[in-house]
Formats: C-alpha cells, structure tokens, sequence
C-alpha cells in the first residue's frame, strides 16, 4: 500500500543466527526489535523514518506469528500513550515518530510516561529531521531527553551499533526503570550495511500468550499527585545513577585510541560517520577507522557519565565537542563536569564549529582545522590541516560560483498530475476576482501551494493546525481567511483544534480539506478515512459525515480537478452573507498512489485481452500563442515548453511530455482562465473492440477526405 514495497526486506525479518541482514539502518531497527522480544510496536509515519512503520505493516505475518500487535497510531500522542500504559507490565514496546515535531505532539503523553518508573523496556525510535534534508523547523530533540528524564541513545551510523543499541536499549530501560529514545539522524536511516542477525524472539507476553490479568492497582505507580512528587526524585536519586552504571558497565559509549594523544574530540555517535571523513579529508583519520586524534564516541548523549568524561580528559590539554545544532547542551554540561573534577583540559566546541545548521563533513573540516590550530598537540604541524582546509573552502566556491551561473533553480512541487494542484489554481483565479486574503497553510503536499508558480500561504503552522491558526487572524483581518488542510492533517489534530474550536467559537473563515486519501506526503499510508483496498467496510469513517455531525452547516464537496466550478465555490464561500465555518472538501485521489494502483490493473486487464483507455493530452502548436499562461496557473511537471516549428514565430510554444497522467488539468485550467482553446484530449485505446476499429476506420476516412479538401 505505502509508497514502496518492502518484500525483500520482510524476508530479512525472517533470518535466524548466524545469518547476514543487508539493507538500510532504519529497517535494521526492525529486525533488532524483533530479536529483542518486543510485544508490540506502533508509531505515526513520517521523514524519515515512515519505512519503519511501513514494513512492518507489511509484515503483519510474521508479527502474527510472533505475537506483536501492531498500532497505526493517529498521531504522536497516541503513540506515546501506548508506552505510557504498557510500562506498567512485564512487557517490551517500542513506538516511532519524526522529531522534533512529532516528540512536540507527544510531549504531554511523554512526561506523563516518563514519571512513575518503567517495568517493560520502553523504547521511542525517533527519527531526527534535523539537516539539509530535513522538512520541518530545526530544533534539538535533546531537550525532550533532558526534561523528561528519558535515556537518549544515538548510536554511530554502523549497523551493527545501531542494532546493538535497540538490544542494550531495551535493558538499560528495565535496569534504570525509564523510558528511551533511539536518536536516528537523517544519515542513520539510511546509511546502508549488514550485521550478523539473531533468531527473533517471541515475548513471554503477548497476543499469542495473554497477561491474563491487569497490573495490581498501585497508586505509587500512576503519574498523579502526590505520586509525582516521589517520581521527581526518583529520577534523581536512583534512576539516572543507576542508567549511568548500565552505560558504563555495558561500555555503550567507544573509545578510539590516536598517536595525537594530549588532545581528544568527543562526538555525538550519530555524527561520527561525518567526523571521520572529514578527519580523513585531513589527513588525521583513513578509511578503516583509525584516527590520529583519540575519540570519545556518546553512543548514550544524555545521560553523560561524568567518570568516563573525566578519564577520558584527564591526560589531555584540549578536547573538541562535535555536538549539532543549538544549544549546546552537551558542551555546556562537559565544562561544568571539567569543572566539578577541576581538570584544566580546554574546552572547544561552538568556537570552532557553527552554532546552528547540519555538521556535514565540510562543516567539520573547517572546524577541525581551526581546533588543531589552537590546540597545538605535540609534535603535530597544523600547516597541511589549514592548507587543506583552505584548498577545499577554495574548491567549493569556485564551483558554487560557475554553476551559479548554469544552472536554473529546480524548485520542489505537486506531482505531476496531483489533485492538490488545480485547488491552487482556483485559490489563484478566486482571490483575483475577490481580492487577496490570509492564506492559512498546513503541512501536507500542499505546502508546495507556498512555492511557485502559486506563492501561496501567509502563515504554516505544525501538521493539522491551519484552521487553529486563523482564529487569531480571522477577526482582526476582517476578511475571511482561507486555511488549507490535508485528510491526513484533519485525523491528525485538524478536526479538533480546528474545526471543533472554529465551531466552539462560532468561528467565521473557510477551511479547504485536501481529500485525496492518503498521508501522501509521509509515503501513502492509510488514515481512518482511506477508502482504497476496500477499507472504508472495515474503518467507515468519513469526513463529510464527520463534520456535519460536528455541526458544520456550510459544507461543498468539489471535485479536485473541476477548476472552474472550485472557483466559484471559493468565491460563494468568501462573499456569502452565511456567518461560521465554511468547508470545501476538495476530492481526488492522489495521483501517484492512483497511478500505482491503475498501473497494475490496467497491466491485468491488457494482458486479460480486456478494453483498457488512457488520456493523454496536447498541445495544439499552431493554435498555442507562446504566453505560457497554462504553465503559470498550472507548474505540471509534465507541461514544459519547446522550439516553435513553426519558422516564422520564435516564442517557444508550450508542450505535454510523456509522463502526462491524463489529469485534464492543463485543459480544465486554461478553460477556468478563459484563456487557451490551444489543448487536445486523446484516448489511446488498448484491446480496441470491433466499435472502436469501426469508429477509427470512419475517422480515418473523414480525416483523409478533409486533409484533400485543404490541398485542393
Ligand atoms: O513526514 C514529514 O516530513 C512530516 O513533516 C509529517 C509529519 C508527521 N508527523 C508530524 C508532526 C508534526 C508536523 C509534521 C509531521
């Protein structure tokens, strides 16, 4: 159903001791879940680690067989919850999310969580978002860590490590009674390798072998007052010694030794990959880990083991933190424990490397060679490093500055073919009639609605929040915003914070809900109101129904591609004396899910001999002017231009390229726009029956005897 297939890794799930699994370290992630007993899993998709839920979706057999219920949980709240219930028995869960935003989601759930004490290893995989590939706000998941007491593993992106810290995570939870969080970068997700598996491993609680009974009622044990104040402390005083003991018994963080010994660099693991290919940029590292500078790798960034801090800085006149991203939590908490020990080793950090933005390898070259610079270790000559350094920074610019010249931007956008799409152009072609007004974006496919050729949104809030976000907007504008949302964003939170609030509030404004079916953005899982593979029978949750019930007196469905009828439905919805919450539901599948789908059943009606039809669309050259208004309103992937054939006129005209999906937009737009008459329609019949053959016989014929009739 998602976006991609996970057949082959489904069959690494199953490999047993003594077995090589290869693939990417966020699948590698499900495999260590399953050799360490977990009795259930859940999680809300997202970037980037959405394949973690996805395959073990797919991999519902197997789970089966091993007892693991599986969640799709509506949002991060429900994921966390599920922790936060569980650790009250003898069982193992782990659940995921993306971070920060959706650790933001959870966070009431997740301190409630993190208070009355663990008895089954609780694990939260986190994927952090945090970088150049990133799609959300950049902040520091570490805080959450931090506050809440909750151990935060960020293993080195080596399979083997990561697979190794979701085992020992889970024993370090029970062992220190918290719960954890595996801190996964963008990089660790996907960072490909292969690790010696284990037989998985059934729960001795689970779906197939029940706890029979519930938890003895233990009041200690529920995260309300005055239990709370007991759980405060608790943390202090005996959980969090007794995690620093487990990391350092278990030798969870590494040591790597280097000839440069009076100088050391301490490293978040997550980042180690980045920091040894900039050492070997250097010349202070080579290809097989060894490193000339001595590494202290944090493998567990919080809690710290002030002991192993120490012992590792003791002998050395200066350390380097690489540690990403702002605060500098970490480097702050090394001084005070340098301090506390009264070690006179110098700290560097922040000074050499920037305070914000992703640590890639070029970030830390320079960093690097500004440390040993100022370091000095002994018998060591940071000329070269400098020099190289400098070389690169060279490099960079000066192919920065040449290909600044060549090349056009390549923005991001709709799909070719989206349902998503012609909404714009419509929200585009309203507001020229009505005037402009506070656009209330959403996260979702579209938000590519705030990039050209649309440009649209005067706010983006977190996932589901557009509406919410207009309360504040809508009375001191006085015009009616526009908040855009998508299903996925309405199941998210949307229905609640925002069209329960508007309605609560006797709100005026109008909220698009972009129904194409999926959380599309996230990979096309499926949310309460899917209705693909026959599952509105088994969840019959819809969201018309949904908001009459809520009270929604003003309420349109309109199909995606209509442009011209979403126009005025936009328009009625703006200038309508009618006071409260106006909702259009904006209706069409998401076409690269569609397209999936239609692909294969279009390929099994073929083969079956059976009648199958395609659209395609064109580009009439000689009717088309050479404006581009169509590729304006639209920004089709699949709409692009070329050379005029025609000799006497060099304005390029506008041009339909093979990947047209046959949405009929770049027609329903130009029709909208009263603009273009330039636009053919063509079916390409496959299997034609004998009434297509005759009906192309007689076209065939007639074309002939008009194509005469102009030559004569
Ligand atoms: O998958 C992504 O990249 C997303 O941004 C989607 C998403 C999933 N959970 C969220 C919680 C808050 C904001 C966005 C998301």
């Amino acid at each position: 159903m998602a976006e991609r297939s996970f057949h082959h890794e489904i069959q690494s799930l199953r490999l047993g001791a003594g077995e090589t699994f290869r693939g990417e370290g966020i699948l590698a992630v499900t495999k260590a879940l399953l050799q360490s007993g977990v009795s259930y899993v859940g999680g809300y998709q997202g970037a980037p680690v959405s394949h973690l839920m996805d395959v073990l979706v797919d991999a519902e057999d197997l789970l089966s067989e091993l007892g693991i219920h599986i969640e799709a949980c509506t949002n991060e709240a429900a994921a966390a919850a599920m922790l936060g219930a569980s650790i009250a028995y003898p069982i193992r869960g782990a659940v995921t999310w993306k971070s920060v935003v959706g650790t933001n989601v959870a966070s009431d759930a997740l301190s409630n969580l993190a208070s009355p004490g663990v008895i089954g290893g609780a694990m939260i995989i986190i994927g952090e978002d945090y970088g150049d590939g990133a799609s959300v706000i950049q902040e520091r998941s570490h805080a959450f860590a931090m506050k809440s007491s909750i151990w935060l593993l960020d293993p080195r992106p080596h399979l083997p490590a990561i697979v190794h810290m979701v085992e020992k995570g889970f024993e370090l939870s029970e062992a220190s009674h918290s719960p954890v969080m595996l801190d996964l970068r963008i990089k660790a997700c996907h960072v490909t390798g292969e690790f010696e598996t284990k037989d998985n491993r059934a729960a001795a609680f689970s779906r197939n072998a029940p706890l029979g009974k519930p938890a003895a009622f233990d009041y200690a044990k529920l995260s309300h007052p005055p239990s709370t104040f007991a759980h405060e402390i608790a943390k202090v005083t005996e959980r969090m010694p007794a995690a620093q003991a487990f990391i350092r018994e278990h030798k969870l963080n590494e040591w790597f030794a280097g000839d440069l010994a009076d100088i050391g660099i301490v490293v978040q693991g997550g980042l180690y990959n980045s920091l040894m290919r900039a050492l070997m940029r250097l010349d202070l590292a080579d290809a097989l880990g060894n490193t000339r500078i001595p590494i202290y790798c944090l493998n567990v960034t919080y809690p710290l083991v002030p002991e192993e801090v120490t012992a590792f800085c003791a002998s050395k006149r200066a350390v380097l933190m690489v540690e990403e991203g702002t605060p500098d939590y970490i480097e702050q908490a090394l001084g005070q424990i340098l301090r506390k020990a009264d070690l006179q080793t110098k700290l560097f950090g922040k000074d050499c490397l920037p305070q914000a933005g992703e640590y890639t390898s070029d970030v830390m070259v320079e960093g690097l060679a500004a440390f040993v610079e100022q370091a000095v270790p002994q018998g060591f000559d940071a000329g070269p490093a400098r020099k190289i350094a400098d070389a690169l920074k060279h490099h960079r610019q000066t192919a920065a500055a040449l290909l600044d010249a060549e090349l056009p931007g390549r923005q991001p956008g709709f799909c070719t073919g989206c349902p998503e799409r012609p909404v714009f152009s419509a929200l585009k072609l309203a507001q020229k009639d009505v005037g402009p007004t506070h656009v209330s974006a959403d996260i979702g496919c579209h938000s590519f609605g705030t990039l050209p050729p649309f440009s649209m949104g005067n706010s983006i809030l977190g996932f589901g929040m557009s509406l919410a976000s207009a309360a504040a907007v809508g009375p001191n504008l006085g015009r009616r915003p526009i908040s855009v949302m998508g299903d996925g964003g309405f199941w998210h939170n949307g229905s609640i914070t925002g069209v329960a609030g508007t309605l609560f509030n006797r709100g005026d404004g109008i909220l698009v809900i972009m129904q194409n079916g999926y959380t599309s953005a996230t990979g096309q899982q499926f949310m309460p109101s899917t209705i693909a593979e026959g599952r509105r029978a088994e969840t019959p949750m819809n969201i018309e129904a949904t908001l009459k019930v809520m009270g929604v007196k003003w309420l349109k469905t309109v199909r995606s591609y209509s442009v011209g009828t979403m126009k005025g439905v936009i328009k009625d919805a703006m200038t309508t004396t009618e006071k409260g919450l106006k909702v259009i539901i904006a209706d069409g599948e998401c076409q690269l899910a569609r397209q999936r789908r239609v692909k294969s059943e279009d390929a099994a009606k073929v083969k079956a001999g059976e009648r199958v039809i395609r659209v395609r669309y064109g580009v009439d050259d000689e009717v088309c002017s050479g404006d581009h208004s169509c590729i304006r309103l639209s920004g089709c992937p699949s709409l692009t231009i070329k050379p005029n054939p025609d000799p006497l006129r060099d304005d390029p005209v506008a041009a339909v390229i093979n990947s047209c999906v046959g949405c009929g937009l770049c027609g329903e737009v130009a029709h909208a726009a009263v603009l273009c008459p330039s636009f053919w329609r063509a079916e390409v019949v496959q299997n034609p029956s004998r009434f297509d053959l005759w009906l192309d016989g007689w076209r065939n014929r007639l074309r002939g005897w008009l194509q005469a009739e102009a030559v004569s």
